[in-house]
């Protein structure tokens, strides 16, 4: 059974990974907080993570938190040798830079999103766009109001793949009065709710119009994927790995 850290742990996603665990043991998790246990696990501050994921003898981490927080747990797992999941979003280059550099010492998997379904949109999305080569593109995504990262990382992940077959400039929202641009692509984010997470990206010419779309019903897809990525990372080598490696191992 895999040990399991959570960095993160009183947030969301910490307690839907509190919850999934099954085939994995969630022994300590890292919050800010003063809380002293969440649904029963230890939280210790990120400041002694170090200490902690050698005295619960941690398998691994699993991150969802902030950027800050992340990288702070990810120096902590340098420091102790320990595999990391890295699930948060919202990094800038600098913090990108920081965990690349952790993954120098320690397996490290990073994705924007651990559902299946988000694997397989990315896949299709290439696949659409590199054959609907003139069709104008269009991506939107909702999610909860207390999200405060925008565009979502699956976004700009689903981004990142679109502009790997495709020259496009990202217009984030529009206003005023200017004509549509051939090589812009909408991006759009709406908040609102207790929105799980939903992504769209619609290709229009021709006189048709395609809709690729994901939506998660509930978290515990994304702590899932977490939880399974992690028991894969252990034990493996130092290095920079993603979620399709475990999807198609
Ligand atoms: N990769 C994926 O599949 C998914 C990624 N996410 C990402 O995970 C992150 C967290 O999402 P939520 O749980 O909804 O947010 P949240 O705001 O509910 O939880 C964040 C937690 O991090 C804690 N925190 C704040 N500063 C910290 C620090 N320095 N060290 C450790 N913990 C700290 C907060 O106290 C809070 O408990 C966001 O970046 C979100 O985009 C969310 C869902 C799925
Ligand atoms: O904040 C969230 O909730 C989510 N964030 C991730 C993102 O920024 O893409 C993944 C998922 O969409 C839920």
């Amino acid at each position: 059974m895999t040990r399991v850290a959570v960095n993160g742990v009183t947030g969301q996603m910490g307690g839907a990974v509190i919850e999934a665990a099954t085939d994995s043991e969630v022994v300590v998790g890292f919050a800010t907080s003063d809380t002293d246990t969440v649904d029963g696990v230890p939280v210790v501050h990120p400041a002694d993570a170090a200490a902690a994921l050698r005295e619960y003898d941690v398998d691994a981490v699993v991150d969802f938190a902030i950027p800050d927080g992340a990288l702070t747990v990810a120096e902590a797992c340098v420091e102790a040798g320990v595999p990391m999941v890295v699930g948060t979003t919202g990094f800038d280059e600098d913090g990108m830079a920081r965990l690349n550099d952790a993954s120098d010492s320690i397996p490290l998997l990073k994705a924007a999103n651990f559902s299946q379904g988000i694997q397989v949109l990315q896949r299709l999305v290439r696949e659409a766009v590199g054959t609907l080569e003139d069709y104008d593109l269009e991506l939107m995504e909702t999610h909860h109001n207390r999200k405060v990262d925008a565009p979502s990382g699956t976004a700009n992940s689903i981004l990142a793949v679109i502009q790997e077959e495709r020259d496009v400039e990202p217009v984030y929202g529009r206003e005023g009065h200017a004509p549509r641009e051939e090589d812009e692509i909408g991006v759009f984010a709406r908040r609102a709710g207790d929105i799980r997470g939903e992504h769209e990206l619609v290709l229009a010419g021709n006189d048709e119009v395609l809709s690729l779309s994901h939506r998660a019903e509930d978290r515990g897809v994304f702590a899932a994927g977490a939880l399974d990525a992690a028991t894969w990372l252990v034990g493996r080598d130092a290095g920079w790995y993603a979620f399709g490696d475990v999807v198609d191992a």
